[in-house]
Parts: structure tokens; sequence; C-alpha cells
């Protein structure tokens, strides 16, 4: 059922999460929610957020408070962007479409997968607002660069470099469910793209060893991107300090903390666990965004306390996409920024800039 207008007795991420099981097969659902292995990443991502506690700031000047930010030379009206999410057809019938539709009118951040159900060409004539375009490098590195083209032909104004899923996660909820896409949606960017001839590895090799490996993307792949494009690159899927200097070295200008929401390797630590220490290490160098797990603005908030700029959001907006379309999604961004706004007053917090750990309660 696709609604025109917001359904009632929605007030939450939650709720949305909790109606959208109607609108949807239970085959999208498990590959919607699901998270690599036993989960364990994907459930503590949001639990670690739990664990951390606020401290009020009282009695403050607001005159003038707003949540607006620059990010790589866009104003943005506030910190929440939409993540990379593949074939949005799976959860409504316009997909991508309705997305973009939704991010334009209330002027959120965007960032479109390489695995969209709707081409990237369609998806950028429909924004009235700057998107972004996630890349996942490809076997083939002359289909990526012109890709990579596409994207720059279309007005994308930043390539999303996804590092973290060289290779597909153990998925066992989608393997339970027998997980495949329907006919009629596809990740249609690739169309006419060589795949590597699969190689039939025999019982005594391994398949990920013989061969699959050979293509997949190192650290050279940002010089070449480098060298191709001149669109700014925010390397995504950062959970290691090591590879913090590594990628600012390489000249990327911008970095985001993900863990793909659990869905990649198991037993990661949470995003929110993570941040403190590869803040410390970027040190103001490039812009830091954040994902895997917010749920509620003070998630945000305490993202932003603890050294991002920005978050991003994948299945929660999925969720309203699925149950009201358009509507929906600009409702649930409503619903987190009225979350944030709420717990920056009460923090004591007039602007982004002013949010600090100073809000953490340390016991
Ligand atoms: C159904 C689904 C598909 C995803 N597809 C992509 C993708 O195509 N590219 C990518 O970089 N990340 C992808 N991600 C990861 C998201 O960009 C993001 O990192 C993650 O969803 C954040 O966690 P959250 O869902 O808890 O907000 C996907 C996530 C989900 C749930
Ligand atoms: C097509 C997939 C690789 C998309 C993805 O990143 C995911 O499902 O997490």
């Amino acid at each position: 059922m696709v609604y025109s207008i917001v359904p009632p007795q929605l007030f939450s991420v939650e709720d949305y999460e909790k109606s959208s099981v109607k609108h949807m097969d239970h085959t999208a659902w498990s590959y919607l929610v699901g998270g690599s292995a036993d989960e364990i990443t994907a459930d503590k991502n949001k639990c670690a957020f739990d664990e951390i506690q606020l401290q009020t700031q009282v009695l403050r000047d607001f005159a003038g408070a707003n949540t607006r930010l620059n990010l790589l030379g866009s104003t943005l009206p506030f910190p929440i962007l939409l993540a990379p999410v593949a074939w949005h057809k799976l959860f409504h019938p316009d997909g991508e479409l309705a997305t973009v539709q939704a991010a334009s009118a209330i002027g959120a951040g965007m960032v479109v997968s390489t695995q969209s159900s709707v081409l990237l060409e369609d998806v950028a004539e429909n924004a009235t607002k700057p998107l972004w375009f996630q890349l996942y490098i490809q076997p083939d590195r002359m289909f990526t660069a012109e890709l990579v083209k596409r994207a720059e032909q279309a007005g994308y104004k930043a390539l999303v470099l996804t590092i973290d899923a060289p290779i597909s996660g153990v998925r066992n909820r989608e393997q339970r469910v027998n997980f495949h896409l329907p006919q009629g949606i596809s990740s249609v960017n690739l169309a006419g793209m060589k795949r590597p001839a699969v190689h039939n590895a025999s019982l005594l090799e391994s398949p990920l060893f013989s061969g699959q490996l050979e293509s997949i993307p190192t650290w050279q792949d940002i010089e070449w991107l480098k060298s191709i494009t001149s669109l700014p690159i925010i390397v995504k899927g950062i959970t290691s300090v090591a590879d913090v200097e590594q990628a600012i070295t390489l000249g990327v200008n911008g970095l985001i903390v993900s863990n793909h929401g659990g869905r990649v390797l198991d037993t990661l630590p949470s995003t929110i666990e993570l941040l403190p220490g590869i803040a410390e290490q970027v040190a103001g160098r490039v812009p830091i965004l954040l994902d895997s797990g917010i749920r509620r603005g003070t998630d945000i908030l305490k993202a932003l306390a603890l050294g991002a700029s920005a978050v991003m959001i994948g299945r929660p907006y999925i969720y309203a996409l699925s149950v009201a379309g358009a509507v929906g999604v600009v409702h649930l961004l409503n619903i987190l920024r009225a979350e944030l706004e709420a717990a920056m007053v009460l923090t004591g917090c007039r602007t982004l800039y002013e949010i600090d750990r100073s809000l953490l309660w340390k016991s």
C-alpha cells in the first residue's frame, strides 16, 4: 500500500521500522534489516549510543539558533544525510526517484549508490539539491572510469568511495530466505559491464582465494581515482586509526566512520565507540561523517560531540520510504531533525559548532 499522506501513529524511527514490516515482502525485509553473521555489530551500533549519557546545560540564550552546516562547499540545513542504499525499488515502486524527491524537498544531502535501481542520470535529473555518488570500484577499471565520468556529467558534487566491502559479508539472514533480486529490479548503472569469468574452484580450492581477489580495490586505486576526476573524494568505511593516515596522505577530502551498518565484518566495534580515536587522529584535517546505528536525535548529538561534522542514516529512511514514499522520507527526516533540535536546546547548544564533549556526562 502506498500512502500519499503520512499514516497516523508514526512518531519515531522505531515506529517506522515496525510499520515497514507490513509494507514489503519477507525477503526484502531480511535483506534490509540484516547484518553480517550473528549481527553482533549491527546490534551494537544501536546499543552503544544508549550507553553514553548526556548532561544538561540550562538557562542559555538561543537567539539565532540553527542546525546549519557547511560541508565540502555545500550548505546543508541540518547534519543528516541519506546514506547510499542499493536498489530502492525493492522498497517502493518509484525507488530512488521517490527518495530524491524527498531529499530535494527538505534539502537533505543524499548519496546515490552505484547499485541504484534507477539510472544515476535520472536520479540527478530529478534533484534540485546537490547529490553525491557512491562508488564501488568494479573489476573492470575502464567501466569504473566511465561511471565516474557519468557521475561528473550528471552533476554529482562528490564521490563517496566505499572501501569496507571488497567482498560480500557473511549474510546468513539473506541465505536463509534465498534473497535475490526480483524481475525488473537490477543494478542499472552497471548494465553492459563485463564481469570476470567465474573460476569454478575444485573442492580442494578456495573460491575466494583462487582468482576473485585479483581485481579488488587497493590504496593505489585512490591515486588512480584522483588522476581521473577532480570531484572531492570521501572515503566510506573507516574503522581503523591506521587507515586514517593512509587516506589523508593520499589526499582524500573527507572520511566516513562506518561499519556498513554491521553488514560486512561481524564483531567490529560500533562506530560511536570508534569515533573518538579516529577523530583524534584526524585532528580536524578533513571533515568526518559517521553512520551505522543512528536512530534518535540524541544519537546525532553524541556523534557530533565526539568529533563528527554530520551523520548518515541508512535503514531508517528506507523504512519510511516503504511506508509512505517521498512523504514518509521527509517526515522521518523531520522527526530526527526535531529530536536533534530538542536535544541541542536541552544541552544548551545554539549551533552545531557549540556541540562538544562538555555535554557528555562523566561518571
Ligand atoms: C539495504 C542496504 C543496502 C546498502 N547498500 C549500500 C551500497 O550500495 N553502498 C554502500 O556504500 N553502502 C550501502 N549500505 C550501507 C549504508 O550506506 C550505511 O553504511 C548503513 O546502512 C548505515 O547503518 P544504518 O542502516 O544503521 O543507518 C547499505 C545498507 C543497507 C541497509
Ligand atoms: C549490492 C550490495 C553490495 C549493497 C550493499 O552494500 C549492502 O547490501 O550492504
